[in-house]
């Protein structure tokens, strides 16, 4: 039988006309380098020690969008999509505290980079009453989708990746993460095929701004700033 094609939304359309920044952030060097085995250690131990610091500034901001889940969708489903996201960031804390000292991290020592430290104040604007729902869901689903995309392409067939980092990669790569990511899209199309112009301009934006922040990050995690 014939595959009915997926319905295209606007986040589709937003990723082909911005698909270098998108490749950028899905595709940066250090994601290959961990697919392909050459990582440099102390740049996986940095970004281990960085992102650390940015899933806690994350949670406030989970929080936040689980508020407005809440409050401003019309669809009882948003809040359990964002709870169960949530609530995976419990045991997702638990597991870089065991990475932290499997790998010598001490992670009281952090100090978080300029990188980290813009892209936290991005996710605190966004947490602002002000920012429209189908905005918010637009850069929470942007997110989570760059590490999707990218630690599933570290265990696509052919990877060489060092099978001590393979942890790291199911915990972003695996099946399930994927189909949360699939369910924060569907919510984010949603809300985005109602919305006025000026609301998809800004969701628009905020989508690219998340790629570029994500870049930055990875590009710390190499030693850059
Ligand atoms: C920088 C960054 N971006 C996204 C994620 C996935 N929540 C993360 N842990 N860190």
């Amino acid at each position: 039988m014939e595959k009915k094609p997926e319905k295209r939304g606007m986040i589709d359309t937003w990723i082909d006309k911005h698909r270098s920044i998108y490749t950028a952030a899905t595709r940066h060097a250090f994601v290959v380098s961990i697919r392909d085995g050459s990582v440099d250690l102390s740049s996986f131990k940095t970004w281990l020690g960085q992102d650390y610091l940015f899933v806690r500034g994350f949670v406030p901001f989970v929080a936040s969008v689980l508020i407005r889940a809440c409050k401003d969708s019309g669809e009882s489903s948003d809040m359990e999509v964002v709870l169960g996201g949530l609530a995976s960031l419990n045991d997702e804390i638990e597991w870089f505290k065991r990475e932290g000292s499997k790998w010598d991290v001490d992670f009281s020592t952090v100090v978080p980079q300029n990188a980290n430290q813009d892209y936290r104040r991005f996710l605190e604007a966004l947490m602002s009453n002000e920012v429209k729902y189908p905005v918010i869901m637009t850069a929470f689903w942007a997110i989570e989708a760059v590490y999707q995309e990218s630690f599933a392409h570290c265990l696509e067939d052919g990877n060489k990746t060092p099978v001590e980092l393979t942890g790291a990669c199911h915990r972003w790569g695996n099946d399930g993460f994927k189909q949360y990511c699939s369910s924060v899209k569907n919510i984010a199309e949603r809300c985005l095929e109602n919305a006025s112009g000026e609301v998809l301009a800004e969701a628009e934006d905020v989508l690219v701004r998340v790629l570029e922040h994500e870049v930055a990050f990875w590009e710390m995690s190499r030693g850059g700033q």
